[in-house]
């Protein structure tokens, strides 16, 4: 069964229009499965893509993976009839492209009103507009079905006519905003994709970058990304051992009604012992 807390390491983009990557998706390790309609689909293979979407959706074969469906903008000429199509179709949730407003996400959220409550809204983080009003944009979770961001670096990168290297240095900032204006307000966020599927090294070194920034996973372009991606956002084996340390020590007798104590030559406070519950809590649900 899905619930919310569940694992978002990694999540695998791919056109909804390839039904090669549509069935090799069902076997893949992915947390997360994602069906586009929106840039790696062809203008002619719209129509075909939304119908092979919906039928992939519900045909089903994902197992615990989540899926979502990236609709293409409700201003463009096929946006409203991919948002009617996927209300109906039962997929765990709608990614919605190009967010600038919070205005925008009650405009999708309304598209979704016949949807079925466990339709969630994702939405797109890749203009320069939506960057001054993130949390604005975070705080419609509260009214709507708004749960969750994905980073989009290439879209942000053509906005801003920045270079997309791999220390991706002119991001930055934009990525520190949009995580703290997620973890405001409640909302999952994932990282954006990385360019080089060949390379896993510049692979893992950007996922690496990802995790210490303090998201909680990275979208994919490609299978071969997936093992290094669930391993980067998986808590370590040392900060594993590190939170049941913590967690001992706290239990311990002495350190009844204590906020600071001394745990393997390091200080740690209350904070900590909650930062080490979460890691063990998210490695049971790993492996589950
Ligand atoms: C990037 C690719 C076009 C590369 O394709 P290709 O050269 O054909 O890859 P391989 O030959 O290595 O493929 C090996 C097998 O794996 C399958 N495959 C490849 N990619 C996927 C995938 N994403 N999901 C499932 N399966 C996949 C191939 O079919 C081969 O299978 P088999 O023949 O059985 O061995 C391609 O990887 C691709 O299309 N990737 C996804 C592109 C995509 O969805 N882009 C949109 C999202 S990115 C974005 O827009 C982010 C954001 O909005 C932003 O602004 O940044
Ligand atoms: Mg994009």
């Amino acid at each position: 069964m899905k619930t919310p807390d569940q694992p978002r390491r990694s999540a695998l983009y791919l056109p909804a229009s390839n039904p090669k990557a549509i069935a090799k998706a069902r076997t893949l390790p992915a947390d997360i499965i994602i069906l586009d309609l929106e840039d790696a689909v062809a203008p002619d293979a719209k129509a075909s893509a939304r119908d092979a979407a919906i039928a992939a959706v519900r045909e089903g074969g994902f197992g615990d993976r989540e899926v979502a469906i990236r609709v293409n903008g409700v201003d463009t000429a096929w946006g409203a009839d991919d948002l009617a199509a996927v209300a109906h179709s039962g997929v765990d949730a709608v990614l919605v492209p190009k967010v600038s407003t919070p205005s925008d996400i009650d405009r999708y959220d309304a598209a979704l009103k016949d949807a079925p409550p466990s339709t969630a809204l994702w939405a797109m983080i890749e203009t320069c507009a939506c960057v001054s009003q993130l949390d604005a944009i975070a705080a419609r979770a509260e009214t709507t079905r708004l749960s969750l961001f994905i980073m989009g670096v290439n879209d942000l990168a053509k906005e801003m006519r920045a270079r997309l290297t791999p220390e991706r240095t002119p991001f930055l900032p934009v990525l520190t905003l949009a995580i703290c204006a997620a973890r405001a307000n409640g909302v999952v966020i994932l990282d954006g994709v990385c360019n080089e599927f060949r390379d896993l090294g510049v692979f893992r070194t950007e996922a690496e970058q990802g995790r210490l920034f303090g998201f909680d996973g990275k979208t994919l372009i490609h299978p071969d990304q997936i093992a290094p991606c669930n391993e980067v956002f998986s808590p370590g084996t040392d900060e594993l051992s590190w939170a049941h340390a913590v967690i001992a020590a706290f239990a311990l007798p002495e350190n009844a009604g204590k906020g600071a104590i001394r745990v393997e030559g390091k200080m740690a406070e209350l904070l900590h012992l909650d930062e080490a519950e979460r890691f063990i809590a998210m490695a049971a649900r790993i492996r589950r």
